[in-house]
């Protein structure tokens, strides 16, 4: 019998499918259970991991009670996910939710909260944190090669969230078309939006590379696209004792970065007091720049074993060892995330630089 049993809750935000795939990768996990209270998002998922209808659901208690998984996949709407952190701890599993970690400080605590008083755990999935390009620059940044990591640059985005499925899959202008009036992507009140989608991320990364500084206020300006509740372009400045760093999101980049790279390239370039790395999405190398090569380097990323490529390998991982989740998908470090996505929302609303949220 497989030692991990996982079921996949929630599949509001299509990288369900993406990460169900991950988990059914490893050996040792079964998929037990599937749902969704629209089945039709769960059709794909149950061909592929050809699960039988005893294993499919629509009322979550009941899936939780029947299959009594390890560890759970959530993937609600960004303002659920307090609620259902807070449904699933309740019944004291282990949780692996997918990003961004909430749609407000408020609510990224009460998951916390919701963790600590299930004494389980709690990982938050970034995509982008399993890029090879980003976890090679960690591991430069953390051996010392440029020093104190003194500014981050990010920009990143797509083409707009339903220009693709689960698998990077295309969709059809017809499909977008159809969907978009009811798409939670574009309510504010579900937690749409380009800043809340992609801020994140990249609050987060720069707080995991640059070794857990808060910037002590920030500086947001959104777009107000014409018939949209929510923005699709968002700048934000963050003022760190060390200096300044800026954050870039955007749907409605000119191509989406896993097709090719748009301009301006999505991804990170961190500067330090010894060197500057750059590391772009989906790119086989990062480019490195030192005292010693200030012309620059290219240097291949990192082979990635499987816990280094996995969150669910990762979360697993953790589990057996009795190790604390660390970096990106630690609530801590998406926490620190979460207070400049916070401060973002209310910069931009106030037209004002404001200090960092606790
Ligand atoms: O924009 C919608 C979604 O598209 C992705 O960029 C890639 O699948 C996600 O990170 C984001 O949530």
């Amino acid at each position: 019998m497989a030692r991990w049993k996982i079921a996949g809750i929630n599949f509001e935000h299509f990288h369900m499918g993406d990460n169900l795939r991950l988990a059914a990768a490893i050996p040792d996990v079964e998929i037990v259970g599937l749902c969704d209270e629209q089945p039709d998002r769960m059709q794909q998922a149950i061909e592929e991991l050809q699960l039988p209808s005893e294993k499919v659901f629509s009322d979550w208690q009941a899936c939780l009670d029947q299959t009594q998984p390890d560890i759970v996949l959530l993937c609600p709407a960004a303002a659920g996910h307090g609620l259902w952190t807070e449904r699933v701890m309740a019944h004291r599993v282990d949780v692996l939710i997918e990003k961004p970690m909430a749609a407000s400080l408020a609510e990224a605590d009460s998951m916390i909260d919701a963790a600590q008083r299930a004494d389980r755990t709690l990982a938050i999935n970034w995509p982008m944190a399993w890029f090879p390009t980003h976890r090679t620059a960690h591991r430069l940044i953390r051996e010392g090669t440029i020093g104190d990591v003194i500014e981050v640059h990010y920009y990143d985005g797509n083409r707009g969230p339903l220009h693709h499925a689960a698998g990077k899959q295309q969709r059809t202008a017809e499909q977008i078309a159809a969907d978009k009036p009811n798409s939670w992507f574009y309510q504010k009140a579900a937690g749409g939006g380009a800043l809340l989608d992609y801020l994140g991320y990249g609050a987060t990364l720069a707080t995991w590379f640059n070794g857990g500084q808060r910037p002590i206020e920030v500086t947001a300006v959104v777009d107000q696209p014409a018939g949209l509740e929510v923005d699709e372009h968002c700048v934000a400045v963050l003022r760190y004792a060390t200096g300044l760093s800026k954050l870039e999101t955007r749907w409605g980049t000119f191509t989406d970065p896993w097709t090719h790279q748009p301009q301006p390239r999505c991804g990170f370039v961190i500067v330090g007091t010894e060197g500057t790395i750059g590391c772009f999405d989906y790119q086989p190398t990062v480019r490195l720049q030192t005292r010693e090569e200030p012309a620059g380097v290219e240097i291949p990323v990192d082979a990635m074993p499987l816990i280094d490529s996995n969150p669910v390998a990762y979360l697993i991982h953790c589990l057996e060892n009795r190790l604390p989740i660390e970096g990106p998908l630690s609530p801590e470090t998406s926490r620190i995330g979460q207070q400049i996505v916070d401060t973002a929302i209310a910069s931009a609303a106030a037209k004002q630089t404001l200090p960092l949220l606790n």
